[in-house]
């Protein structure tokens, strides 16, 4: 079964409520920038949220230690900035019109998982853009690695998105939304329900 991502949470109450529909990872953007942004002073209920499910802190360029105790995963783009060895990274591969499968999967490093995401000048990533299925699919097959999809899911297309690219995980910030940070229940209950079904 397709694994599930909810992220961009900035709210208990949603973040209780993805897991409760079955969320398997919860994701915290750290990127300053974004209207899904999370300060330390929210780890204090990121911390005490379900402990089996992992908890990741989402950043653009990964340039400064997260404290450690509260989040399982670190996910970012350019990991060779800040090179610390956090136990677990997800590398987050930007992907644009026309690039080669292995070009970018021998891009990837030491991650315990890829991530791929649309390439927008504009922003490190929750921008609602959908990646070349084919090129994710062809991605998917020949990384030696887990795959996570993401970019531009929704509840209404991730099931085909996952029967297109076969990923491990499906991601999701924007489509579950009702504006930006703040979650709709009935999207965050449909998409995790479609993914899990596909
Ligand atoms: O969501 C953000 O604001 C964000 C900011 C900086 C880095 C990553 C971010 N989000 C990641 O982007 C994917 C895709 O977003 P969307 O579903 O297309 O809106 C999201 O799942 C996060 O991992």
């Amino acid at each position: 079964m397709t694994k599930v991502k909810i992220c961009g949470l900035t709210r208990q109450q949603d973040a209780e409520l993805a897991l409760e529909f079955g969320a398997d990872a919860v994701g915290f953007i750290h990127e300053p920038k974004s209207p899904r942004f999370v300060g330390e002073g929210e780890y204090k209920w990121i911390e005490r949220l379900a402990p089996f499910a992992p908890k990741i802190a989402v950043f653009g360029r990964v340039d400064r230690p997260v404290p450690q105790g509260v989040f399982d995963l670190v996910q970012g783009v350019e990991w060779e900035i800040f090179p610390v060895p956090y136990p677990k990274r997800i590398h987050v591969l930007r992907l644009r019109n026309g690039q080669k499968a292995d070009d970018l999967i021998n891009q990837t490093v030491n991650a315990s998982a890829l991530m791929l995401d649309a390439y927008k000048e504009e922003a490190y990533g929750g921008t609602g853009h959908q990646v070349d299925w084919n090129l994710a699919a062809e991605i998917v097959q020949r990384a030696e690695r887990r795959v996570i999809l993401a970019g531009g899911l929704t509840p209404e297309n991730v099931a085909e998105a996952i029967r297109r690219v076969r990923p491990y995980a499906v991601d999701v910030a924007s489509g579950v939304e009702s504006a930006p940070g703040v979650k709709d229940a009935a999207k965050l209950r449909d998409f995790i329900q479609a993914a899990k079904q596909a």
